[in-house]
C-alpha cells in the first residue's frame, strides 16, 4: 500500500470513530449558526503579488515530527503578524499531529481564512471542516474518484467553503476543473511516492485557466523557491515544514510575503 492509500485508510478509521460520537445533525446545526464564509478564491487571487498560505504542521510522513506545536493558536498568531494571507491546519493524527481541536484553536485566535488539510474521503468531513471554523477545504483528486470529488466540491461550495482542489499531473488537473475548481493546487509532493520535484507547478499552471487560482504547494524552503513560483503564474503559495523549522515563524513568514509581494502580479 502506499503512503497516500494508507493515509486514507487511517482517515476512514478515524472519521468512523467521530461519527459515532458526534451526529452528522449536530454538525449541520453548528454550520447554521456560523458567521458566513468568506469568497476565498477571491481573497487568494494573487493581485498584489503572491500570497502565503502557512501550515500548522508538526510531522509528516517524510520527516517524521519535526516541530513541537504546544500552542497552534500562537504559531497562527505569529503566521498572521508575518503577512500570512490564509493559514492550513493539518488535522489529520496519525502522521501528522493533528487534530480538530487544533482548528478549533486557531479559528478563535486568528481572522485570515482557514484551511482544513486533512485526507477528506467524505461528507461529513466536509461538515466539520465548516463547523470548526474551516473556509477552506482540502480535496485531493488522488484520493477520489470523480463521482465522488463532484459531489465533495458541490457539497463544500454549497456550504459557503471554498474547495483547495489538489493535484500532482495533467490528468487530475483536467479532473479538478471538471468537477468545478475555482482553486487549484499543484503539490510539488507526490503524496504516493513522498518524492518532491517543484517543477511539477511548472509544468502543470499552463492547464490551469487564467480564471482560476493557482497555488503551489510544498518543498518551498525560503523566498528564492517563492520568486521562483511565482514566474510560472502562482497566485499563493502553501508551506508548511519551512515556517516552523526556523527560528522565527513570523519572520520565516515575513520573508515569503515579502518575496511574493515583489513577483509579479496575476490577472
Ligand atoms: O508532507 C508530507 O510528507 C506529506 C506526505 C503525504 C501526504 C501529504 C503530505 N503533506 C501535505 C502537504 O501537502 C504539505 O504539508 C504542504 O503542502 C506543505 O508542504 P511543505 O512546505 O513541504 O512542508
Amino acid at each position: 500500500m502506499n503512503t497516500l492509500d494508507q493515509l486514507v485508510e487511517g482517515a476512514r478509521a478515524d472519521l468512523a470513530v467521530r461519527q459515532q460520537q458526534v451526529p452528522l445533525a449536530e454538525l449541520r446545526e453548528r454550520v447554521q449558526g456560523a458567521r458566513p464564509a468568506r469568497d476565498c478564491a477571491a481573497l487568494l487571487r494573487g493581485t498584489q503579488g503572491v500570497r502565503v498560505i502557512a501550515e500548522v504542521k508538526r510531522a509528516s510522513p517524510s520527516k517524521g515530527a519535526f516541530a513541537e506545536i504546544a500552542d497552534p493558536a500562537a504559531l497562527a498568531a505569529d503566521y498572521r503578524a508575518g503577512g500570512a494571507a490564509a493559514i492550513s491546519v493539518l488535522t489529520e493524527r496519525r502522521r501528522f499531529g493533528g487534530s480538530l481541536a487544533d482548528l478549533d484553536a486557531v479559528a478563535a485566535r486568528v481572522d485570515v481564512p482557514l484551511l482544513r488539510k486533512d485526507f477528506v474521503v467524505d461528507p461529513y468531513q466536509v461538515w466539520e471542516a465548516r463547523a470548526h471554523g474551516a473556509e477552506l477545504v482540502l480535496l485531493i483528486v488522488a484520493a477520489l474518484d470523480q463521482p465522488l470529488l463532484a459531489d465533495l466540491h458541490a457539497l463544500a461550495v454549497g456550504i459557503g467553503l471554498t474547495p483547495l482542489v489538489e493535484t500532482h499531473s495533467e490528468e487530475e488537473v483536467e479532473r479538478a476543473l471538471r468537477a468545478g475548481a475555482r482553486v487549484v493546487g499543484v503539490n510539488a509532493r507526490d503524496l504516493r511516492t513522498l518524492e518532491v520535484d517543484r517543477a511539477t507547478f511548472a509544468r502543470l499552471a499552463p492547464g490551469i485557466p487564467e480564471g482560476v487560482v493557482r497555488i503551489a504547494e510544498s518543498g518551498v524552503r525560503g523566498p528564492g523557491d517563492v520568486i521562483a513560483y511565482a514566474a510560472h503564474g502562482a497566485d499563493a503559495v502553501l508551506v508548511g515544514e519551512a515556517v516552523v523549522t526556523g527560528g522565527s515563524p513570523a519572520a520565516a513568514v515575513a520573508a515569503l510575503v515579502e518575496a511574493g509581494r515583489g513577483a509579479p502580479a496575476s490577472t
